[in-house]
């Protein structure tokens, strides 16, 4: 019996990949004991133990940016962290940590380093996050999704998806699906999701669009994100919900999407074969368009900047293209040509290879991947 932990939260993009992993283990070995460590802040004090796995919590804490009290007082706590963390590992019996990255995964990389137990890394993100890089030094078992991203040892394995979305049969349960969402099964779909955040840009657009979008024979599926402050516009063919617990569906009714790139969302329209257009949030190094750049190029997707998403380009560009349905069909083959299903299965391989089981199914190190 083989006992996993499992280290990562925040938001539902770094939650789902975790979750994917761990059905993808469980599936493999049933008696597998399975711990998660998350913080209660994040999303996965709900998600993880809807899914059925055991969660333990870290406290949680940023590394600091300024020099002020919460600085001074960052290097016990983080310490105390890491060697509470490390006595669980032993208490627990703990085989192998696998870490997603965030606040969450370096204090258990160094537990992890602290109790010698090895260590496997998964980064969704084209640009690799902090805690990963910092992780990727204590070993070799890193599985990335894009690439080119730049991480030590760095291996594509692509993103582990959720069983229900990596088996979705779309066309089969599509009508179903948009019967779930209270929406008709004879028309295209749009659905506009701006990730497990929402996004402002996104949800006003939507609206101010939406007549233009029914005028054009569509409907929509709009998911706004928790604490958006946008109103429904209340007209037929239009649904608004705040979040989505069975995105399944929803992506098995979409025959088009307007969507943030976050990594995960990026994965699983590309995976399922769904043309999107890609809005990348703004802040930040603006890594989320690395995220999408991979579709976009295959002709899956459109990228197209915040500031300009705006109610004349959905008139001027997004309703002609969704009026145009074999362009429409073609991009969804295109953004299926980049999109795969086996990342569970592949880091669920990588995981196996830092317990020291044969390897398979992984591709070798991506050359010139090392930062
Ligand atoms: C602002 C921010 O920090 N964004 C990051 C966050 O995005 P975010 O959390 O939005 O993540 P992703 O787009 O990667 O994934 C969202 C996930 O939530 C699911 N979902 C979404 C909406 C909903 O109503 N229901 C639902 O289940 C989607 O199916 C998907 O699995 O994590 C991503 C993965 O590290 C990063 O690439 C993003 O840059």
């Amino acid at each position: 019996m083989t006992t996993y932990l499992l280290a990562g939260g925040g938001t539902a993009g770094h939650v789902n990949p975790l979750l994917a992993v761990a059905d993808a283990i469980r599936a493999r070995e049933p008696d597998a004991v399975m711990i998660v460590l998350g913080t209660r802040e994040g999303l996965e004090a709900r998600l993880v133990p809807e899914r059925g796995y055991e969660l333990i919590f870290v406290p949680r804490l940023p590394f600091p940016r300024r020099p002020n009290r919460a600085a001074i007082l960052f290097l016990p706590r983080f310490n105390r962290a890491v060697s509470d963390l490390a006595a669980v590992l032993r208490a627990r019996k703990v085989d192998v940590v696998v870490g997603f990255g965030g606040y969450v995964s370096t204090p258990a990389y160094l537990a992890a380093r602290r109790a010698g137990i090895p260590i496997a890394i998964h980064e969704a993100n084209f640009r690799a996050g902090l805690a990963n890089r910092l992780g990727a030094w204590l070993t070799t078992r890193v599985g990335v999704v894009f690439p080119g991203t730049r991480i030590r040892h760095g291996r594509v394995v692509g993103m582990p998806l959720r069983p229900e979305i990596q088996n979705l049969d779309r066309a089969g349960v599509r009508a179903e699906a948009l019967r779930f969402f209270d929406l008709d099964p004879d028309r295209p779909t749009l659905l506009v999701t701006g990730g497990s955040l929402g996004a402002r840009r996104l949800n006003g657009t939507a609206v101010e669009s939406a007549s233009a979008l029914v005028a054009a024979g569509w409907q929509v599926l709009h998911i706004t994100g928790q604490k958006s402050e946008v109103s429904d516009p209340g007209i037929d063919h239009y649904r608004m919900i705040e979040y989505c617990d069975r995105m399944d569906l929803a992506l098995a009714g979409a025959d088009f999407a307007v969507s943030r790139a976050g990594a995960g969302t990026v994965c699983e329209l590309s995976a399922l074969g769904i043309p999107a257009v890609y809005v990348p949030y703004p802040v930040g190094n603006g890594e989320q368009r690395f995220n999408a750049a991979s579709v976009v190029s295959a002709g899956g997707g459109i990228l197209i900047d915040d500031a300009a998403f705006l109610p004349a380009w959905v008139a001027d560009e997004l309703v002609p293209l969704l009026r145009d349905r074999p362009r429409v069909r073609a991009m969804g083959e295109l953004a299926a040509s980049v999109g795969g299903r086996d990342g569970a299965e592949r880091m669920a391989d990588l995981v196996g290879e830092a317990l020291g089981r044969a390897r398979g199914g992984v591709n070798p190190a991506i050359p010139g991947a090392d930062a």
